[in-house]
């Protein structure tokens, strides 16, 4: 009987993804192709131009502190082009691998767009990412890192600085003498010992202007629904819901970020229901404010006064009404403006751009799972060995049947939280679709991908007796609902189904369907179902031979002596469609497939 026979060249054409894209490698092929024959003076210029082109190229939109880019020039070709206008940008993205900006530059999804798919990094100089779409950032497999500790000190002295300022009218008073009057009486303001703050938000700059507003003799509360109430408890701060917060508080500090759900927060109805004459200020985000909402306020009196660092639109209109509003102190968005800030982010935001080029994982990662070096490391072989048997499993589906549910089994002596899978997943999912799709998938967007597709990948645990120091024992993963156009890979209960385990650091495959092998991955594989008998391995080994393809790794499960066996051979050369054809001709071969890694 001739064997069933299914050929799957894949072309490895996308990058073996490892960490989130594969590092960007400054060796050139024009480097190694150069003739030594070439003068010394040639030869270097040669060298400098081709690592010139093999150089990343980062675009700085918004200045950046000297010391950061001194970071990014060590690395890459640095184009420091500021005030672009978004078809300026959108233009010179198609161009560079990672861009870094400020708050005033908007990354929209134009921007991704335009970009071809070469952008792999938005590095945000500072906390607040709200001018950058994250979505679309994460399904370009765009990575977006920002520096989220370096300007805290220097936004809650901002904000310190703006509550003094206005409870004694500093800005006004200013103005007032250098146009040559003297109003004592005009600017007498209100004192801070024994009035109530609410800071609302009490994330990083929030607790640091609670401590420091403790300092100025003040009750403080605060209203953040996510923030640990021993954290609070533990610099004397009692956390309240927002209607008490804003209900009892003579001073309002506003430190969240801007998101669909704080947008507008502070609006007509909040207004309403605040102390008469209260006072606030707002360092955190301008949307966060309905801005004609609080001019009536104001009008009203309801709120007495106001010192805004940040605008719903930035720099507001001129004549704008909430900024020529007597009771009002503005800034133009200097929070992060000291020097000390602006160095620190810069290094900040450098040294996770140029760690997201070479490869590494961001630990300032917005939209993607931050995983610390020390797991990232103990989890590189099984990444591998996730990938592969995605790649493996996918290769095993019979053309025409689609794929909708994967599920993957993680065996382990460890307990769920010891174990993080979604680097692990999102490998699986790479192996998955990459090689049936021109899609680039990462670690960024690996889910995105999967859910647009319509993907459901589902996890199980199976715990394990046996040692914890070993994170996996084995990964299986099933795919259900499908037809194999290799039918041995099919499990009793009805899924394709291969497994796999890490053995002295390397991916082995150790079952297909009910059938156990032992199998390097690497290279190609070719795995056939015969009856048990002599000489069988010999005639294939004699097949591949003749046609100088060398066989790296074999191994024969089998139900039974004498019943059928599944054969799992690991070549280095893909073998022609001729050699596959004549080893499908052995009469007691009944099945086989060629799947490349
Ligand atoms: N003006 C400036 O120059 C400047 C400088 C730094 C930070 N910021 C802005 O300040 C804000 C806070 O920065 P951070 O570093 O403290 O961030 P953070 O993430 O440490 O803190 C934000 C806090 O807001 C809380 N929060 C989220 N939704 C909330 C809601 N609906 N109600 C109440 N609290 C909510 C979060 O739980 C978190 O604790 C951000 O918007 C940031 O962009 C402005
Ligand atoms: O979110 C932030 O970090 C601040 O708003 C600072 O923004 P900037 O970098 O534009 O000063």
């Amino acid at each position: 009987m001739a064997a069933t026979f299914s050929w799957n060249l894949i072309f490895n054409k996308k990058p073996p993804l490892f960490f989130p894209w594969s590092p960007l490698s400054v060796s050139s092929p024009a480097v190694n192709a150069f003739s030594p024959r070439l003068p010394r003076t040639r030869k270097s210029l040669v060298i400098v131009a081709a690592m010139m082109e093999a150089k990343p190229t980062i675009l700085v939109a918004e200045k950046l502190d000297e010391a950061g880019l001194q970071l990014l020039k060590n690395f890459a070709n640095v184009d420091c082009s500021y005030n672009l206008s978004l078809e300026e940008l959108c233009t010179k993205i198609s161009l560079c691998d990672a861009l870094i900006v400020r708050s005033g530059t908007k990354v929209t999804r134009e921007v991704f767009e335009s970009s071809g798919g070469r952008l792999k990094v938005v590095g945000r100089a500072g906390v607040g990412i709200d001018n950058v779409d994250l979505s679309a950032a994460t399904e370009h497999g765009c990575l977006v890192v920002n520096a989220p500790t370096a300007n805290t000190i220097a936004a809650a002295e901002h904000g310190v600085a703006l509550l003094t300022s206005m409870a004694r009218n500093i800005a006004q008073a200013d103005a007032s003498l250098k146009a040559g009057k003297w109003q004592r009486n005009k600017y007498v303001g209100v004192s801070f010992v024994g009035k109530t703050l609410a800071i609302m938000g009490f994330g990083k700059v929030g607790s640091e202007v609670a401590r420091r507003a403790k300092g100025l003799g003040m009750r403080v509360i605060a209203h953040d629904p996510y923030a640990p109430t021993d954290r609070a408890l533990a610099i004397g701060v009692e956390l309240v819901s927002f209607d008490a917060a804003i209900s009892i508080a003579d001073f309002i500090s506003l430190h969240m970020p801007l998101t669909p759900a704080t947008l507008k927060m502070f609006n007509d109805v909040a207004f309403s229901n605040m102390k008469k004459g209260v006072r606030i200020v707002n360092v955190a985000r301008g949307g966060v404010i309905d801005e004609e909402a609080l001019v009536r306020a104001l009008d009203s009196g309801i709120v007495a006064q106001a010192a805004l660092d940040v605008f719903t639109e930035e720099p507001p209109q001129k004549g704008s009404k909430l900024v020529n509003h007597e009771n009002v102190t503005v800034t133009p968005h200097l929070g992060a403006s000291t020097a000390e800030a602006q160095e620190g982010v810069a290094i900040e935001v450098a040294e996770a751009v140029v760690g997201a080029l070479k490869g590494e994982l961001a630990a300032t990662a917005v939209n993607a799972p931050m995983v610390p070096a020390e797991v990232l490391s103990e989890l590189a072989p099984f990444v591998g060995l996730a990938e592969k048997l995605g790649r493996l499993v996918v290769q095993l589906v019979a053309s025409g049947s689609a794929v909708k549910t994967v599920k993957v089994i993680y065996a382990s002596a460890r307990g769920p939280e010891d174990l993080d899978t979604r680097l692990l997943r999102a490998m699986i999912i790479k192996g998955l679709i990459e090689p049936i799709s021109s899609v680039f998938v990462n670690l960024v967007n690996a889910d995105f991908i999967a859910k647009q597709r319509g993907l459901r990948i589902t996890e199980e645990r199976i715990l394990l007796y046996g040692s914890p120091e070993n994170p996996l024992q084995f990964l299986q993963v099933q795919i259900a609902n499908v037809e194999s156009k290799f039918a041995s890979a099919m499990s009793d209960s009805g899924e394709i189904k291969v497994e796999g385990k890490v053995k002295d650091g390397k991916p082995y495959l150790t079952k297909v369907g009910s059938f156990g092998v032992d199998v390097s991955l690497e290279g190609g594989l070719i795995l056939c179902r015969q009856i048990d008998q002599p000489a069988i391995i010999g005639m294939v080994g004699t097949i591949l031979a003749e046609e100088n393809v060398n066989v790296n790794f074999m191994s024969v499960g089998r139900i039974a002596p004498g019943k059928q066996a599944v054969m799992t051979i690991g070549v280095d050369e893909d073998p022609s469609r001729e050699v596959l054809k004549r080893i499908g001709n052995i009469p007691s071969i009944e099945e086989f497939v060629f799947l490349k890694l």
